[in-house]
């Protein structure tokens, strides 16, 4: 049974009502990483919990308990869990999305409000923070829901639905609750597969499907010395300086060249093959694809498939900000008293976070004491998840590659991605079933960037896509 044609003309004709739904999503500013719009990610859950039960899912709020932020403890947002269908003849199908956004500031280079979607009529961009990432891609699945009851069609397979307000900021909680819910009579019991949409497109043209993720390791690194901040033409050359101390270890972390320093790292990565090689150089991208996405020419090499590989089965180690730090505009000659990096690694097969963390507090620390200063330095992970692999031969996929090529009309490309969604590996042992990731946006939407945007076709095909795929597995034996 393909999906209806009456679906797929519904979302066409709801096109701006879609978009009006998006413009929404985004004026909710619902920062999980800043203590002081937690209000709004509650009010994000509010809205969602409101459109779902509008449509006929049955949904929970389930609390998952307070965490430290920002030196205060403050109560984690809702995962919010979502059930339609309960038929026996029926696959089950998970979902998974977030509804927490990155920080985004106009200061940081935004040319329109991150927080007020932008139209933009001549290229079809809906502007805004979380548009891509990943607001857009959970609306898709409210507006397949919507576009089945307006259009009096029954859902091909049952859903179970599980929102977070987290992910950007570590997923806190909802690793116990997967655990907690799975099993006989429990919230994901009878799911025979998941779908999350939440990456990209390689490149702006062609769609694909996700079979692997990078982990991830992030790290603050901590250098204290003076009781407060000094006067630096009175004390400078008197005293170590946490910052000069901060500054010598980080830059012994990384290469411009992006190989990373830490001995040890590389040599928990699973050896390359010929076949896996191969792979790389058949993917349809091309190093104008990455300066394109990257907004410059600023690729560390030539060749398309190290590039590629840097990115899907290599680690990176990306240095990210100096918390305390002076950074206003002016020149102010201050000696900061306490500073914080920060920095993270991406990790693949067969990189474990437990061992990451080893070798990176001690290879720190050695390299803070070769700098003899009486300074104090303190390593913290501040959250992991690991590397996740999946089989993209599983009907999972093969449903979603013929979704793709009926709203699409061409073969998908199958890809890795260097982001991290470390729930996803959650998900498939936890519930033993196979996850798909299947992206919406395209590799130059800027998700964590400033002008964060989904194009409108990606977001109206992107739904068509959702919603096709629902059909597709439920075809599968
Ligand atoms: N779309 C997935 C995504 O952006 N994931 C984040 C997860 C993360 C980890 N630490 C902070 N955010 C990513 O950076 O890959
Ligand atoms: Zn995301
Ligand atoms: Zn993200």
């Amino acid at each position: 049974m393909a999906a209806p044609a009456k679906l797929t003309e519904y979302i066409d004709q709801n096109a701006d009502k879609f978009i009006d739904r998006l413009a929404k999503a985004v004026a909710i500013p619902s920062v999980s990483g800043d203590a002081s719009y937690r209000q709004h990610v509650f009010d994000m859950a509010t809205y969602l919990k409101a459109e779902l039960e509008s449509l006929g899912v049955k949904v929970t709020l389930v609390e998952l308990g307070k965490q430290m932020l920002d030196g205060q403890e403050i109560q984690l947002p809702p995962a919010i869990l979502g059930e339609i269908g309960n038929d026996k003849n029926k696959k089950t199908v998970g979902l998974y999305a977030h509804y927490d956004v990155q920080p985004a500031l106009i200061t940081d280079g935004w040319d329109t409000d991150p927080f007020k979607l932008c139209v933009d009529k001549e290229t079809g961009r809906l502007i805004g923070r979380g548009s891509s990432d990943d607001k857009g891609p959970l609306l898709g699945w409210i507006n397949v829901l919507e576009a089945h009851v307006k259009q009096g069609i029954e859902l091909p397979v049952n859903l179970k639905i599980c929102f977070e307000g987290m992910e950007e900021s570590g997923s806190e909680g909802l690793d116990e609750l997967i655990q907690r819910e799975a099993g006989p009579g429990k919230f994901f019991d009878g799911v025979d597969c998941f779908c999350i949409s939440d990456n990209y497109w390689l490149n702006t043209r062609t769609p694909c499907l996700t079979y692997g993720l990078r982990g991830i390791c992030y790290y603050k690194l901590t250098i204290t010395g003076p009781g407060r901040d000094l006067h630096s033409g009175v004390f400078g050359r008197m005293v170590h300086e946490p910052m000069t101390d901060l500054i010598q270890v980080m830059s012994k972390l990384v290469t411009p060249q992006g190989d990373i320093l830490v001995p040890g790292i590389n040599d928990l990565v699973a050896p390359l093959t010929d076949e896996e090689r191969k792979r790389y150089e058949s993917l349809d991208y091309s190093i104008d694809d990455v300066d394109a996405s990257a907004g410059a020419s600023i690729a560390v090499a030539s060749d398309i498939s190290t590039v590629l590989m840097n990115r899907m089965r290599y680690p990176s180690l990306s240095l990210h900000g100096i918390e305390g730090a002076f950074y206003a505009p002016g020149a102010k000659t201050v000696i900061p008293a306490k500073v914080s990096g920060k920095f993270s690694i991406r990790l693949v097969p067969d990189m474990l976070p437990v061992d990451v963390d080893r070798l990176v507090i001690d290879y720190v620390q050695k390299c803070f004491a070769q700098l003899n200063s009486k300074n104090k330095v303190e390593v913290e992970n501040l959250h992991g998840g690991k590397p996740w692999m999946a089989d993209p031969t599983h009907w999972n996929y093969v449903a979603a590659s013929k979704a793709t090529e009926a709203v699409y009309g061409r073969k998908p490309d199958l890809t890795r991605e260097g982001g991290s969604i470390p729930v996803t590996l959650t998900f498939a042992e936890a519930l033993g079933v196979n996850v798909l990731l299947l992206p919406m946006g395209r590799g130059d939407d800027g998700a964590h960037s400033t002008n964060e945007k989904l194009d409108r076709s990606n977001y109206i095909q992107g739904t068509k896509l959702l919603g096709t795929y629902l059909w597709e597995v439920s075809k599968c034996a």
